[in-house]
């Protein structure tokens, strides 16, 4: 089956701070947007990617294309004002049937491993999403102002690559945008679809704010051997 990613890094990063978009900051020298290109491109020799990127930072991302990677294996389109428009925008570019995977460029330090294990799921079942439990205790804010505790046990992270057949995802993608649409689950739900989970992994995190910078650095020391 075919396979393509659409890696979105068309996001301004206001909770990291600073003029530069987290997705082209350093890490051991080479930008956050290399190394999840890298893990992308490496996970499978036919994998293709859609590189959503916003107009300003166009000419960045080809310079980093250039410097590290094939170019005939990367197609770059331009981001929309929410993660919702970016997401469509690549989507737009899917013209085959292919298991597509929609993935945060800020997330940065998945393994190739989780690639695969989203990718088997994905074409047994439709869908897959990769979860984590949760560490810490839960409480939910209540209508009353009021605060309770949640069953952690009944809560799962969710992170990205949040992954589909393309029969699923183009068409969910054409229903109207929902400011609860944090990612593409909540999108293909509201189409009136389930997903399916898999085992997701903590050291994908998702570069938010500055302290993440200096744990990605700490987990990309273990991945580069
Ligand atoms: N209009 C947008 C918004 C976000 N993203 C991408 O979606 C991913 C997850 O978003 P997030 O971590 O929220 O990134 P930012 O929107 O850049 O961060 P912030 O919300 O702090 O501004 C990032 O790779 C980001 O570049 C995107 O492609 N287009
Ligand atoms: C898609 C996502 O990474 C899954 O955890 C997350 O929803 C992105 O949220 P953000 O508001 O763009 O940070």
């Amino acid at each position: 089956m075919n396979k393509v990613a659409i890696i979105v890094a068309g996001g301004s990063g206001k909770r990291m701070g600073g003029d530069l978009p987290k997705q082209f900051l350093m890490l051991h020298n080479k930008p956050v947007l290399y190394y999840t290109l890298n893990t992308f491109l490496s996970s499978y020799d036919d994998m293709q990617i859609i590189l959503v990127l916003a107009e300003d930072y166009v000419d960045m991302g080809r310079e980093i294309i250039d410097a590290y990677f094939e170019k005939d294996r990367i197609r770059i389109t331009i981001g929309g004002v929410t993660r919702f428009d970016s997401v469509k925008n690549g989507l737009s570019m899917v013209t085959d049937e292919a298991i597509v995977f929609v993935h945060d460029a800020a997330r940065c330090t998945l393994s190739a491993d989780l690639i695969h294990r989203c990718y088997e799921k994905a074409l047994e079942s439709g869908s897959a999403i990769p979860v984590i439990k949760c560490s810490d205790s839960l409480r939910m804010i209540t209508e009353d102002g009021l605060n309770e505790a949640l069953d952690r046990e009944k809560i799962m992270l969710v992170q990205t690559p949040q992954v589909f057949h393309s029969k699923i995802l183009i068409p969910a993608f054409n229903i109207d945008y929902k400011d609860w649409f944090t990612d593409e689950a909540s999108v293909v739900e509201a189409f009136g679809m389930m997903v399916s989970l898999v085992e997701g992994e903590k050291q994908n995190l998702k570069i938010t704010h500055p302290i993440d910078m200096a744990t990605a650095e700490k987990v990309l020391e273990n991945l580069i051997v």
